[in-house]
């Protein structure tokens, strides 16, 4: 019998749907103990954010085969985990968006004109109408950072209210925005000029505490902060400082570092001009339904052997083709995902160049899975193989499609992706051995033979005696523990490459005293 399990609050009108093929348990509030207990007797898993699906979890599930996320945000499943086992994770990109748009527009306004306080202070008993005075939101600045589809809506409601808005997206052309009649301005000066600031981009290492204490420091007294995005992406006790403090004018955070907020959080403390929401963007009934029927449909389709529609870590290709093209998918995705960190940014265009046996393979998933890669420093959770190419196109990246089945550089042929952007050109090259594992074998014009790992380093620098020792000891004082090493070149004592396979991160402040080594030309810290 199949079975799937609900641990998360869904509207009935998905459990209706997956009704029709599995039975279907709804046990919502299980520790992460009953959870590993039990999940060994399901073949679906359908979640919103209040499940953790561990890699401890994903181990205990000899039979899941689809994780089904109700919502956008897939941060609390361990995808990789779930990639290496097979099992396919959904999600509903577009189910909820409106609902956090407005959500993000009711706590502007909720802030603007003190709703929430006036309201405790008028059920006291009280008729404050001095303290309560507010502002307009009329021919204010919005800065937005993230003009995805939340951010966007947001924009655009932001204008009907007569705001200008300006916005932070580094991954966004200039053509979108200005379609959203929307400015696009540097991180700093946004939130320098800003009146209000709303944030809707994902929590990825890069924006992980992206709104720290000196940037909050950069906004007007006056200016008023709202984040429905992710915890994580604000440093909490920097922002309960700068309310507490009159640094800025308030804030209304929805979503937190952990979840549910701690008891003793910071932000609990803050007892004027902070609004605190739990994690309600999403919380309302056209989106729940929106999200359950989406996402059970998807659920549905896999467990009848069918493709998913939004799948974020495997193409929504049949069950079959995708086993056989699994390493190779795998291998794309890695270089793709190498590829957006040594270009450092906007790619404009894209050569994906089939060599050998690979030529024989279906191009397009391999082409998707190599832009998902691409892509996924910038979309996290909302970035799968269904819309990696829309995202692409919409991001002006120009896609090259190359079969050249004469190379004979491997057995099992190779990928190579090559990129323009205005930071220059590179290529990445790889090929999946026949025990599976997946090597990449040129950075650029480099000769190598390295296994991907979580965290690498690659330098480019002038071969010289003394150097990859200093690398070496630097990383070592610094606790950072090499697995492997791999040096590519060309010529003795000219340019070199130098491949380095880490057990840990490389922390900022050490990659600026990697790039001071004497004959270090470029140095590329990356995290697959
Ligand atoms: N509070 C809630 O209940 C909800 C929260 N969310 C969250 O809202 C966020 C946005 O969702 P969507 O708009 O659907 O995603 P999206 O993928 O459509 O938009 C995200 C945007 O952020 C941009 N971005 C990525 N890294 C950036 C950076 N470092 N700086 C500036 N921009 C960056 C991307 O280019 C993209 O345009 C997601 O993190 C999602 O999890 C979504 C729904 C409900
Ligand atoms: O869709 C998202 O990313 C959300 O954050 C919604 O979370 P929820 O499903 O309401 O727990």
């Amino acid at each position: 019998m199949t079975k799937v399990l609900v641990s998360d609050p869904i509207d009935q009108a998905g459990i209706d749907i997956l009704s029709q093929v599995a039975q279907v348990d709804v046990r919502t509030g299980l520790s992460p103990e009953q959870l590993v207990g039990c999940i060994g007797d399901y073949d679906g898993l359908m979640i919103r954010s209040g499940t953790q699906v561990t890699a401890e979890v994903i181990e205990a599930a000899a039979r899941l085969r689809i994780i089904g996320r109700a919502g956008v945000g897939v941060d609390n499943v361990d995808v990789p985990a779930a990639t290496r086992r097979g099992v396919i994770v959904v999600n509903s990109p577009e189910g909820n968006t409106i609902a956090a748009a407005e959500h993000a527009l009711a706590l502007m306004l909720s802030l603007s004109r003190h709703v929430p306080h006036a309201h405790a202070s008028t059920m006291a008993g009280g008729w404050d109408r001095k303290t309560y005075v507010g502002n307009e939101l009329y021919k204010k600045t919005l800065g937005v950072v993230g003009l995805g589809k939340i951010g966007s809506h947001v924009a655009r409601v932001a204008r009907a209210l007569g705001m200008d808005v300006a916005a932070y997206d580094p991954f966004i052309s200039a053509e979108r925005a200005q379609l959203l009649q929307v400015r696009l301005l540097p991180l700093p000066q946004l939130f320098a000029e800003a009146d209000y600031v709303s944030l809707h981009l994902p929590r990825t290492p890069d924006t992980e505490n992206l709104v720290n204490a000196a940037l909050l420091a950069t906004m007007k007294p006056t200016a008023r902060l709202v984040n429905c995005a992710r915890g994580g992406i604000i440093d909490e006790q920097a922002l309960a400082d700068a309310v507490e403090n009159r640094v800025i004018a308030g804030a209304a955070i929805d979503v937190y570092a952990k979840e549910p907020l701690a008891a003793d959080s910071p932000l609990r403390l803050v007892k004027e001009r902070l609004i605190l929401t739990p994690h309600l963007g999403a919380s309302t009934e056209e989106a729940q339904e929106n999200v359950a029927i989406d996402v059970a449909e998807q659920i549905r389709d896999v467990l009848l052997g069918l493709p998913a529609r939004s799948a974020v870590n495997i193409p929504g290709l049949t069950p079959e083709v995708m086993e056989l093209l699994k390493p190779h998918l795998q291998l794309a995705e890695t270089l793709g995902l190498l590829l957006s960190q040594l270009a450092g940014g906007q790619i404009s265009e894209l050569e994906v160049r089939l060599q050998g046996e690979f030529a024989s393979h279906p191009a397009q998933p391999l082409v998707v899975a190599a832009l998902k890669g691409i892509l996924s420093a910038a979309l996290g959770d909302s970035i799968n193989y269904v819309n990696a190419s829309l995202e692409a196109k919409e991001r002006g990246i120009h896609v090259l499609e190359v079969k050249d089945d004469a190379s004979r550089d491997f057995a099992g042929g190779s990928l190579q992706l090559s990129s323009r952007s205005p930071r220059g050109n590179h290529s990445v090259t790889g090929a999946v051995f026949t025990d599976g594992e997946l090597r990449v074998t040129t950075i650029d014009e480099f000769p190598v033979n390295v296994t991907p790992s979580r965290h690498m380093l690659f330098t480019r620098h002038r071969d010289m005696p003394g150097i990859i020792g200093q690398l070496g000891s630097l990383l070592g004082e610094h606790n950072v523990n090499i697995a492997s090493m791999q040096v590519g070149r060309r010529i003795v004592r000219g340019d070199a490459v130098m491949v380095l396979s880490l057990d840990d991160p490389i922390p900022p402040s050490l990659l600026a005293v990697i790039h001071d080594i004497n004959g270090i030309q470029a140095a590329h810290p990356v995290t697959l």
